[in-house]
């Protein structure tokens, strides 16, 4: 297992990591913002209906307040000359109670309080001193008058409306007044009983004492709200919104409104839990909207980290096999599109080219002879098992200078070397592109030439032997050498060795006749 393949974390799937975890923290925080934002509009939307419908209901109730007051004037106007009519100030009092429903029950008192004539008729108060809350008002103010609630003689909780009956000329002559029985059905509740109740939403109305006047639940109605920092806060503002605890501790979203002419206040509220019921629902749709995007996201994030990875691993691959003989071909194909990459493939190139030239140096060093430059024996014993593979045919000529020792006697070892890398020169004439010029001992030398004859190979020695032989060698002169020749094919029967004695046996024979001649391998190295 290569480090490539280990179990180290790689740049592709820590690029995806990163991406995917920056994806879902903001797929989360731009759902959980959603929510939020959803969950405020829902809110502030559910108090702006309550208040709006609070605003209609005060402002209904208003006009019913006001046109009550306005018709009891009208009554007190009418039969203020007649207080001692028993009959009129009776069906002016029905009138009244039957005619709108307003009231639920009508009275008409003297100025002192004296019950002159009343609706309905069981009410049994006729003739009666009347002393509640509400006419001692009506008495003391002697104006149009929406009491406060109060519990009336007969022990119903009541708010008296009444108007004082001023007689033409201007005296005081009682007053004309009708109750609404808060407990009991009533035009209150008429007028603010039509709240749909659906989702626990409910109308109510207080005072400003924080007496419950109207509520669905009768039982609350008279009750008062104490310690209610909520209700304490709608009391202080003229009107608007805002989240109330109800008295079960559900948070509720109210909207209230003041009902100018009394000061009570209209309360509608609906519990938050009902009204965040769709949100549910609106964040699956977010979620549902939102997948396909962030598929789309991570698909794309996912091909960008393979694309960024790619040219890295293809790097690291390539630095495995520097020894390629293509690997600068490799390099440069490889796709770096961005900066990073393209100063990593550069640095590669340049350090394969500063290992290769440093190996091609080391090589040549191993492969070629110090004092002439040419082969070594190394190097030539790889060409030849080189030639061998490749089954290409060539020729062996092994050349010997003639009595060297006497030159190295006589001249001195420096001119010896002298010679040599002169007649090494000479050598690298008779050789093409692919041949070769080894130096093989002390003085001795071996041309390799590729795909020739023996009788050209024999030829070519003879000429070589003569241009050395023909040549002024500095200080010594005249030189002469001797030469054997051999050959090797494919199908010739014998290895590269076997020529190779062959063409020395060739050298030792034109020795042995008398120096300075070229002699092919007698017997065939290639039977
Ligand atoms: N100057 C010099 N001489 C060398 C070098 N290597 C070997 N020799 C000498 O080459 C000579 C070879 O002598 P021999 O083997 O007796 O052969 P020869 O004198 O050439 O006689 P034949 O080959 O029989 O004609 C020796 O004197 C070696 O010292 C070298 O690198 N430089």
């Amino acid at each position: 297992m290569t480090f490539l393949n280990s179990k180290l974390l790689k740049l592709n799937r820590l690029i995806l990591f990163l991406a995917l975890t920056a994806t879902i923290l903001t797929f989360v925080s731009s759902f959980y913002s959603n929510y939020e934002v959803q969950k405020e509009q829902l809110i502030s939307q559910a108090i702006e209906v309550n208040r709006a419908y609070a605003n209609k209901l005060s402002d209904t109730t208003e006009v019913f307040l006001t046109s009550t007051l306005q018709q009891l004037a009208y009554s007190a106007n009418s039969i203020n000359d007649k207080m001692s009519d028993q009959a009129t100030l009776t069906e002016e009092a029905n009138r009244l109670k039957y005619q709108t429903d307003s009231f639920n029950s009508v009275v008409i008192s003297d100025a002192s309080g004296l019950a002159k004539a009343a609706s309905p008729e069981t009410l049994d108060i006729v003739g009666k001193k009347l002393t509640s809350l509400g006419v001692r008002e009506a008495q003391e103010e002697k104006t149009n008058l929406i009491s406060s609630p109060y519990v009336s003689t007969l022990k119903n909780l009541i708010v008296f409306i009444s108007s004082p009956i001023f007689s033409s000329d201007g005296t005081y002559r009682g007053f004309l007044g009708g109750s609404i029985y808060l407990k009991s059905p009533n035009i209150l509740s008429d007028i603010l009983g039509e709240h749909h109740y659906k989702n626990g939403s409910y109308i109510y109305v207080i005072d400003a004492n924080k007496q419950i006047l109207y509520h669905p639940d009768q039982a609350r109605i008279g009750t008062f709200f104490d310690n209610d920092e909520g209700i304490d806060d709608v009391l202080a503002s003229k009107g608007g919104g805002m989240m109330l605890e109800s008295v079960k501790g559900v948070p509720m979203l109210a909207g209230y409104s003041v009902i100018p002419s009394t000061g009570w206040i209209v309360i509608t509220q609906s519990p938050l839990e009902s009204t965040l019921l769709p949100l549910t629902g609106i964040m699956e749709k977010v979620v549902l909207r939102t997948l396909p995007l962030a598929f789309g996201v991570f698909l794309f994030i996912w091909l960008f980290a393979r694309a960024i990875s790619r040219p890295l691993q293809q790097l690291a691959e390539k630095a495995r096999s520097l020894d390629s003989p293509t690997v600068n071909e490799d390099i440069e194909n490889i796709r770096s599109w961005y900066v990073e990459s393209l100063g990593l493939k550069r640095a590669m190139l340049s350090g394969v080219k500063v290992i290769q030239s440093q190996i091609g140096e080391l090589k040549r060093d191993a492969e070629t002879d110090p004092l002439t430059g040419v082969s070594n024996r190394r190097a030539f014993q790889i060409k030849l098992k080189q030639l061998e593979l490749l089954d290409m045919p060539f020729a062996i000529l092994a050349l010997d200078i003639d009595y060297f020792k006497r030159i190295n006697d006589t001249f001195g070892h420096s001119v010896g070397d002298e010679v040599l890398k002169h007649q090494a020169n000479i050598l690298k004439h008779f050789t093409r592109d692919g041949d070769m010029v080894a130096r093989t001992g002390g003085e001795e030398f071996i041309l390799v030439l590729k795909e020739i004859t023996l009788d050209e190979a024999y030829s070519i020695a003879e000429r070589l032997r003569v241009a050395i032989s023909d040549e002024k060698f500095d200080v010594v002169g005249n030189i002469t050498v001797s030469i054997g020749v051999a050959e090797w094919f494919a199908d010739c029967g014998a290895n590269v060795s076997e020529t190779l004695s062959a063409a020395d046996q060739a050298l030792y024979e034109a020795k042995g006749q008398g120096r300075n001649r070229s002699i092919v391998a007698e017997t065939c190295a290639c039977i």
